[in-house]
């Protein structure tokens, strides 16, 4: 690829096969349990899940998440996610007499729980390998602000992971232990980690690129981080200063230290479907980098369309890839949605059986190493589109979108959720009637 104008397809890539070969992926066929669905305790209980995609069907609803280092049960009401706002508005319209009988937010939500048989038939054949619950990782803290021109303070960063724990998601990636040379953005870590480590209802993990930046998390309370390696070697050298193997070194050190102080990692790899330098990357790459985390005790591995070129076409023989070495229930997806496909890698990504998805508060985000790359896709997106299919997620969209407002109002930028953007819009337009 020689620049962003040019999609990925099918015909660039090696080795690839067809989307219809995603039904053997069915979500059914891999499904996390309600007791693993947040990370794999490989280090605590040895538990492995093969990599057949043979794991029991297991059709309990998600509860809550265990940790390995201190038993922590999310107990969140059923409350329909969503959302508050739509509720009001619903009901403005029926005090005014205004009730649009085809757009009955309340009762029907857009979502997949239609009455009519038929419909379910047909809905349940198109959408039955997706998962009943979705991990959403909120990433804008750290992807967002790490982006922003103008440096965020403290305070704005600390009340927004407030904001995002309290709308109930479950894990919100707070910032980074890197140089403050090469991201100032985030040269804050240590005084925003202090001021939120006591948050208990929610992951908060954060970035380190080394030894150094683990040591620093640490001492500022964190209690979970995450490596970031890249399947592109170019990638790799701008974003992190040193080769794909040297950085796979580092990481093997940071996983040791990290087992030591009983400390999950995440492990991210960049360019999953292409990079600003090298273009398409072959999906083998993508699956030796990631079994390599894998295997070095990372408990998921975050798959990240760093310049979001990725459509369907390419995301699936990239999954396929990587699901050949790493269970499905380990691997989470991030897409950046410069070309506005990020719902539909999503959508597909979760028929192949993902069920932890990377999101930015509105849209926040990019990478200042991947130039062109635009925010990760909303978070409010993921949530409405989650919604709509019927995926739990125990997100509340209305108090999710009050954090976008906030952070957009700082930004002094509109949110850049679709999603956030028309709910917004209707609920102005009903306060005219
Ligand atoms: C990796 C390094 C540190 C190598 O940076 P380097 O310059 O090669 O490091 P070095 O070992 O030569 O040390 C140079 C200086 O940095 C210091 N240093 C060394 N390490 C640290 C540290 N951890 N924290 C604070 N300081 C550190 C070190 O102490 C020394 O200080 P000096 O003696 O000159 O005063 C640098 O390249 C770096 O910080 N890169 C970070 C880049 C980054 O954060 N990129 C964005 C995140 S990745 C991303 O967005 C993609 C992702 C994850 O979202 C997935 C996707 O979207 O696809």
């Amino acid at each position: 690829m020689s620049s962003l104008e040019e999609p990925l397809g099918f015909d660039k890539l090696p080795s690839m096969s067809t989307i219809d070969r995603i039904q053997r992926f069915s979500a059914g066929a891999c499904r996390p349990r309600g007791d693993d669905m947040g990370m794999g305790n490989r280090w605590i209980d040895g538990r492995s899940c093969s990599t057949s995609n043979s794991c029991d069907e297991d059709h309990e609803e998600y509860t809550g998440e265990t940790f390995p280092w201190r038993r922590h049960v999310r107990d969140v009401s059923e409350g329909e996610a969503f959302n508050q706002r739509a509720k009001s508005l619903s009901k403005n319209r029926v005090k005014r007499g205004h009730v649009c009988k085809s757009r009955n937010w309340t009762d029907q939500q857009y979502s997949s729980k239609s009455n009519d048989r038929g419909i379910w038939d047909i809905t349940n054949k198109f959408l039955k390998g997706i998962p009943k619950f979705v991990k959403i990782v909120e990433v804008g803290p750290r992807d967002g602000l790490q982006n922003e021109k103008n440096i965020v303070p403290t305070s704005v960063k600390v009340e927004l992971i407030r904001r995002l724990v309290s709308s109930g998601l479950p894990v919100v990636e707070a910032t980074s232990f890197v140089s403050p040379k090469w991201v100032p953005q985030l040269a804050d870590a240590k005084d925003v980690m202090k001021a939120v480590c006591d948050i208990e209802d929610a992951r908060l993990p954060v970035l380190t690129p080394n030894l150094k930046g683990f040591e620093a998390a640490v001492a500022a309370g964190a209690k979970e981080v995450a490596v970031f390696a890249s399947a592109s070697e170019s990638f790799s050298k701008s974003n992190i200063n040193c080769s794909i193997e040297e950085s796979l070194v580092r990481y093997r050190a940071v996983c040791l230290a990290a087992k030591q102080h009983s400390i999950p990692v995440r492990g991210y790899v960049s360019c999953v479907v292409g990079c600003p330098v090298e273009g398409a990357i072959p999906p083998s790459k993508v699956a030796y980098v990631a079994k390599e985390l894998y295997d070095m005790g990372c408990f998921e591995i975050s798959l990240g369309d760093t310049i979001g070129v990725g459509t369907p076409g390419t995301v699936v023989p990239m999954l396929e890839a990587v699901m050949a070495v790493v269970p499905a229930e380990k691997l989470a997806v991030h897409f950046h949605d410069t070309y506005g496909q990020s719902l539909s890698n999503i959508l597909i990504s979760l028929q192949m059986g993902i069920s932890a998805v990377d999101s930015s508060v509105a849209g926040l985000g990019g990478c200042p190493y991947a130039k062109g790359a635009s925010g990760n896709v909303a978070t409010e997106d993921v949530v409405y589109m989650l919604n709509g299919l019927g995926v739990k997620t125990n997100i509340d969209l209305a108090k999710l979108m009050l954090a976008g407002d906030f952070i957009g109002e700082h930004l002094g930028r509109r949110s850049g959720s679709k999603t956030a953007v028309a709910l917004c819009r209707a609920t102005t337009d009903a306060s005219k009637i």
